[in-house]
């Protein structure tokens, strides 16, 4: 089953190029398991909204599969518009531009077909490097943890195929530890407000056959001060230049907990999630999906009526509380002063003195 893909219309041999978005509705999730085709680039953009599509580098392929599905449907000053629309449907994760923008590059280059073939390149990269993540993530573990063969980790969010085409990211390191015979257990902090946790994480690891437990999200740090957790594994949105990582609300209170407990804190993302461009933290724009969100719960009111509520939709871990961010290209030895600006994209094993 793929998150997100791009399906041949019938009569694509007659007119090569024509096709649709298919996509898992993961608000459905876990209890319903639907696909969505999309033919429609403002039905794309609301999937986007709602999160029935999610995650960084499913935002990456989502983004370029529709401007692909622009070029294919609408004029080309109406594409224009609605492919800025598209840019723009949620701010923090850099995968999303990245999409469009390589999608868009090949449109003006050579046209819609084009366009398509850029975006089946970008899908096809976020494949491989998943599975690159997955390996380098659990030979990343190894050498920071030799001591463990077989590891308990703590994860937030969801960062499973879902969050991507086929495999995850730091979900992705999960399952191949588990498929080593290496996972002892997962903890998947739910994930208030939306429950990419309890939600979307717990189905993939059960589906995969995994041990875990849910936790409410505030239960992460007496969970890592009580022992017991060897490391925590997270996705990202947007890492700055710095090594600085946007990721879901709540992963820097986590990243705070471990460091405390002297837990590596590990980031697992690929390279197009590294946003040069932005130096640190401080200029990552941080989504604010409305208060809604917070003071309903699967439609029921949970505040008093005249409630008002704060709801970032991500936080921004430091560098100095991330021991290392593996991507499909490197490792990158944070807690040794190295950083995605500084560090070259060759592989780079995380140095043993991280564990001295
Ligand atoms: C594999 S990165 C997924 C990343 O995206 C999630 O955000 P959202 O569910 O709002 O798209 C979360 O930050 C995950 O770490």
């Amino acid at each position: 089953m793929r998150t997100i893909d791009w399906i041949p219309a019938d009569d694509a041999e007659r007119e090569p190029g024509r096709g649709f978005i298919r996509l898992v509705d993961q608000t459905l999730l876990p209890d319903s398991l639907v696909e969505l085709d999309i033919h429609d680039l403002d039905v794309l953009v609301d999937a986007i909204q709602r999160l029935a599509v999610r995650g960084a580098p499913a935002l990456g392929v989502a983004g370029a599969l529709g401007v692909a599905l622009a070029a294919q449907n609408l004029p080309a000053d109406l594409a224009r518009q609605a492919i800025a629309e598209l840019r723009e449907a949620r701010p923090t994760a850099v995968n999303l531009a990245y999409g469009v923008d390589t999608a868009l590059a090949a449109l003006e280059r050579g046209g819609a077909l084009a366009a398509l073939e850029a975006a089946l390149r970008v899908r096809d990269a976020d494949i491989a490097a998943c599975v690159a993540m997955a390996e380098r993530g659990t030979d990343a573990l190894t050498r920071l943890i030799p001591d463990r063969a077989a590891l308990t980790v703590l994860t937030i969010c969801n960062t499973g195929a879902l969050a991507a085409v086929e495999h995850g990211t730091a979900l992705g390191v999960v399952a191949k530890l588990h498929r080593d015979g290496r996972l002892v257990r997962a903890i998947a902090c739910e994930t208030r407000p939306l429950l990419q946790g309890a939600r979307l994480t717990a189905w993939e690891l059960g589906r995969m056959g995994a041990s875990y437990d849910v936790i409410v999200d505030s239960a992460a740090a007496i969970t890592l001060a009580r022992g017991g957790v060897d490391a925590v594994l997270v996705g990202a949105d947007r890492i700055a230049a710095n090594g600085d990582t946007a990721n879901k609300i709540g992963t820097f209170a986590v990243a705070l907990a471990a460091a405390r407990a002297g837990v590596p804190f590990l980031v697992v993302a690929p390279e197009t999630t590294i946003d040069p461009a932005t130096p640190n933290g401080d200029a990552i724009e941080i989504e604010d999906r409305g208060g809604a969100e917070v003071r309903f719960f699967r439609g029921v009111r949970v505040t008093p009526p005249d409630a008002t509520a704060l709801n970032p939709a991500f936080d921004v871990t430091p560098a100095d509380l991330i021991t290392a961010i593996v991507t499909d290209a490197r490792v990158i030895d944070v807690v040794a002063g190295d950083t995605p600006a500084s560090d070259t994209p060759a592989a780079r094993p995380v140095a043993a003195e991280t564990t001295e």
